[in-house]
């Protein structure tokens, strides 16, 4: 399932951005019974995630045996050396918890950075199977990046012929366009791109420029990688472009759609922020036509077709509301955005509020639900289902690992509602 826009999710600070990704990384991993690759980036964006992985808390959750290492980019130095990117992922965690097998680097003690690419080619070709990419059986399971003051992402340089080389996986970069100034060798954009998950950190007052182009859709290394399924950018609260994404609507929105996998505290977040706006709150499953109740209630899943009329009962409601001038709150998975599309389209009075969080946290809490049986795999099938809405449909994206009141807050100052106002 390939998405066309990236997932923007904000959080905090850089200590909320590792924990995260920490999340996000042990979720990719746990939906893959067999065996997982993940490719590492260096940089200093992600070092605070590589210390959370050694912890005993990540440590735990994660099998070791099955996960293999590899690094989207390498500095041309030699092992040990403070640049070497490899080297900083190994001291912060691979040596404490991988076996040595499962590490992957990329040589750098051979002539030149070209041969140390072939080389490294060839170990991902053997590890995958084939010399062709297959978009259905991604290479990665993940691709952790970050982006450069420039733009680039891994060592793929704006302008350089790296960016647009499509028939290899490695390249050997002679020279860097930033700091550290050494030869690199990196994986190319469709390499990268084969992965379930593209995963950017995105941190600190001196990244806001350039993401502000990247988002804008500049022609960047950083705007050009993308998976060919799910991309996400975790975006801190000092690197989030303010004027480009807070696009805030002039009026308070008409309704508001809360939306994300079941479990993940649609009614929950709905009911309490209908609480404190003092705006009616509806489930979403309410408007299901009888034909649809029926079809459920005899254990039959739902098609798309089935689905129609229902979510276009729900956009007759928001529009009654509107021309009543009263607000409301409902809450529907909407997991698809060809849903979403239906129940928003391009209003700027309606907007989506998307409780985002890992299979592990929404599973632990399904199943503490009183009540409520959860069917295993309900849960793998939702997020196999889940298309994250991308940026152009303007979510106010949260994480749902923290407490409810918590959440409401922050929905509430995405909306730039005063926190105490009812
Ligand atoms: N932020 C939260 N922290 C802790 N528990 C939560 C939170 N949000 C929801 N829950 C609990 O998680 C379970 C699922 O929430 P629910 O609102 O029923 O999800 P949904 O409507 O999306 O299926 C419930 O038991 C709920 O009390
Ligand atoms: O080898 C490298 O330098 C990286 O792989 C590089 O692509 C990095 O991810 C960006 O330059 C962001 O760097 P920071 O995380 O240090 O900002």
């Amino acid at each position: 399932m390939a998405t066309a826009s990236p997932a923007l999710v904000r959080v905090a600070d850089k200590a909320a951005m590792a924990q995260a990704a920490a999340d996000r990384l042990i979720a990719q991993i746990a939906v893959n019974p067999g065996r997982i690759a993940i490719c590492l980036t260096g940089g200093s964006s992600p070092k605070q995630l590589y210390e959370l992985l050694a912890t005993d808390a990540c440590r735990a959750r994660i099998p070791w045996a099955r996960v293999h290492w590899f690094i989207g980019d390498e500095r041309f130095v030699a092992p040990g050396d403070p640049l070497h990117n490899m080297t900083v992922a190994r001291h912060a965690f691979l040596d404490a918890c991988a076996p040595p097998a499962n590490i992957h680097p990329i040589p750098t003690d051979t002539a030149a950075p070209e041969a140390a690419a072939r080389a490294y080619e060839r170990e991902l070709m053997a590890f995958y199977g084939a010399d062709k990419l297959d978009p259905a059986r991604p290479l990665f399971d993940l691709v952790l990046l970050g982006i450069g003051p420039d733009g680039h992402v891994a060592s793929l340089f704006p302008g350089f012929p790296a960016v647009d080389v499509s028939d290899r996986w490695v390249v050997g970069v002679d020279k860097a366009n930033v700091t550290p100034f050494v030869p690199r060798v990196s994986l190319t954009l469709p390499a990268l791109g084969s992965c379930r998950t593209m995963l950017f950190e995105v941190a600190g007052p001196d990244k806001r420029a350039i993401l502000t182009r990247v988002l804008a859709g500049e022609n960047l290394p950083a705007h050009r990688a993308r998976s060919n399924h799910h991309t996400i950018l975790l975006i801190d609260a000092a690197a989030w472009p303010e004027t480009s994404l807070d696009r805030s609507p002039p009026e308070l929105p008409q309704a508001l759609i809360i939306m994300g996998v079941a479990g993940s505290g649609k009614s929950t977040i709905g009911e309490t922020l209908a609480q404190r706006l003092g705006w009616r709150f509806e489930d979403g499953d309410s408007f299901h036509p009888p034909a649809n109740v029926a079809k459920m209630s005899a254990g039959h899943p739902l098609t798309d077709e089935d689905r129609w009329p229902w979510l276009q009962a729900i956009a007759d409601e928001i529009a009654r509301c509107r021309a009543n001038g009263e607000r409301i709150i409902i809450a529907c998975s909407a997991l698809k955005k060809v849903y979403r599309d239906i129940l928003a389209g391009n209003r700027d009075d309606v907007r989506i509020v998307y409780l985002e969080g890992s299979q592990n946290l929404i599973a632990d809490r399904m199943r503490h639900r009183k009540g409520h049986f959860m069917p295993t795999g309900l849960l793998d099938s939702q997020f196999a289902t889940l298309e994250p809405p991308g940026g152009d449909e303007h979510p106010i994206t949260v994480s749902v690992d923290a407490p409810v009141e918590a959440i409401v807050d922050g929905i509430l100052q995405r909306l730039r509602i005063g926190q105490g106002r009812a």
